[in-house]
């Protein structure tokens, strides 16, 4: 739309500028046909000045001589044949005989004077040899003159008009047009002043471009709208990967500690308590320190499932393994399920007494759940009364008295003393040898 009007107001310049550019090439050609044309009559008045003494000699000196009366007129005669200005003779006699142009204006040309022989002197006064005087002279170019400067002020005023009518206004239109800024709500364009009343295309040329801007307002709202929608759709997805990292990271985590937990308690599995092992077997060794290690086992637990059912039985394992981890809480022990119903505790640091002591503690307080058992087998009752759940533990322990020679051999003999336990009645710490 702006480049439109634009080369508009452009092409109507030039043209107005080409059009200007040619009537001044007819001015220059008529000043110079005119002064060409005063430049002849000059040279063709001259001639005929300098014929006229051959021409008018005799028939002035007859006249003077025979008709005296004549003299005037023909006097008038060449003044009107060659447009002089005046015509005047000096006869011998002393008289004088004068004839003057009654339209003779303008600038006074040069006088020549001639002499006759006997008819006298005649002096001549001719017009001057200016444009002015030709264009006088000259009725055919001066018509054509005068139409030339009607065409030319009349050119000038459309010129003008077309300048103030159109192009101004197109020019304005354009200047709005530059400013247009399809962000802004359409608006009608500020480009005319009040009681203005432009040409109707200059409407429907504003009009299209209001009806443009509504366009590209509505496209750009449009895109606008879609740009919203995939920055949230973007949004959603990231809070979607975000999701999707922190459930992959706590499977991971979940992983990492299925790796080295058991799955039923949460304690320390198998493999967990070997590394343990070997590292604090190590350390004890180097450190000639102290390393206890018990393993455990649930009373009966056979007759208690089938009595109660298996799952009833993790919840017995779970217990135990809550306990155990009360019980045992430095940084350093471990408490760890190798599988089935049997536990370990590895205590760095330890001997046998301070461990035993600890343990007893531990009997104590899964004492104090008494959990029912109800199924167990007649041979045992060695609590009275009490039918509940018991432990059976053997302890070994890593220490000046007792240096094992590998961690196998720590555990085998915690296995020996459990083993002891077992067969000497359950419910007991038996302590390896
Ligand atoms: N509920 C439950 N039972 C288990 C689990 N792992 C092993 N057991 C059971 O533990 C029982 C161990 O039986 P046994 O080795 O005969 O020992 P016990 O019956 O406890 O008798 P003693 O150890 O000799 O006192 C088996 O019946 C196993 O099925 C477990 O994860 N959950």
């Amino acid at each position: 739309m702006t480049f439109k009007a634009i080369s508009i107001s452009v092409g109507a310049r030039t043209m107005v500028a080409l059009f200007a550019l040619g009537l001044l090439l007819i001015v220059m050609s008529s000043g110079w046909q005119l002064r060409e044309e005063t430049q002849r009559r000059a040279a063709q008045l001259d001639q005929e000045l300098r014929a006229i003494p051959a021409l008018y000699g005799g028939p002035l000196t007859l006249s003077i001589e025979q008709r005296p009366d004549e003299v005037l007129g023909l006097l008038h005669q060449i003044l009107q044949r060659h447009g002089l200005q005046s015509v005047e003779l000096l006869t011998q006699t002393g008289e004088q005989y004068r004839a003057q142009s009654d339209t003779a204006d303008g600038e006074p040309g040069p006088r020549t004077e001639f002499t006759l022989g006997q008819a006298g002197a005649l002096r001549i006064q001719a017009p001057v040899a200016s444009m002015g005087n030709t264009l006088r002279h000259d009725p055919l170019l001066r018509s054509t003159l005068i139409h030339l400067l009607l065409v030319i002020a009349l050119a000038l005023i459309g010129a003008a008009m077309l300048d103030r009518w159109l192009l101004r206004r197109l020019r304005r239109l354009s200047e709005e047009a530059s400013r247009f800024d399809p962000t802004l709500p359409p608006q009608s364009l500020s480009w005319l002043e009040p009681d203005d009343h432009p040409p109707t295309e200059l409407l429907r040329l504003e009009q299209a471009f209001a009806h443009v801007h509504t366009s590209l307002g509505d496209e750009l709202q449009r895109e606008q709208s879609r740009g919203r929608q995939l920055r949230d759709e973007v949004e959603r997805q990231h809070q979607r990967l975000e999701q999707a990292e922190r459930s992959l990271d706590a499977k991971r985590r979940e992983l990492a500690q299925l790796e080295r937990h058991d799955a039923l308690t949460g304690a320390s599995n198998r493999r967990e308590f070997e590394i343990a092992l070997r590292r604090e077997f190590k350390r004890a060794q180097r450190d000639q320190g102290r390393l206890a290690l018990a393993v455990l086992d649930v009373d009966d637990l056979k007759p208690y499932n089938q009595h109660h059912g298996r799952p009833a039985g993790d919840e017995v394992l779970k217990a135990l393994a809550r306990v155990l981890r009360e019980q045992f809480q430095r940084d350093t022990d471990l408490v760890a399920r190798l599988g089935g119903e049997e536990f370990v505790v590895l205590l760095p640091g330890l001997d046998l007494d301070t461990a035993q002591g600890l343990l007893e503690g531990m009997r104590e307080r899964w004492r104090e759940l008494a959990i029912p058992h109800g199924a167990r087998p007649s041979a045992r009752g060695r609590h009275g009364d009490a039918d509940i759940v018991t432990l059976s533990l053997g302890l070994a322990a890593y220490q000046p008295g007792h240096p094992y020679m590998s961690p196998q051999a720590l555990m085998q003999a915690a296995d020996e003393a459990l083993y002891l336990a077992k067969h000497t009645g359950r419910d007991r710490l038996c302590l390896a040898s």
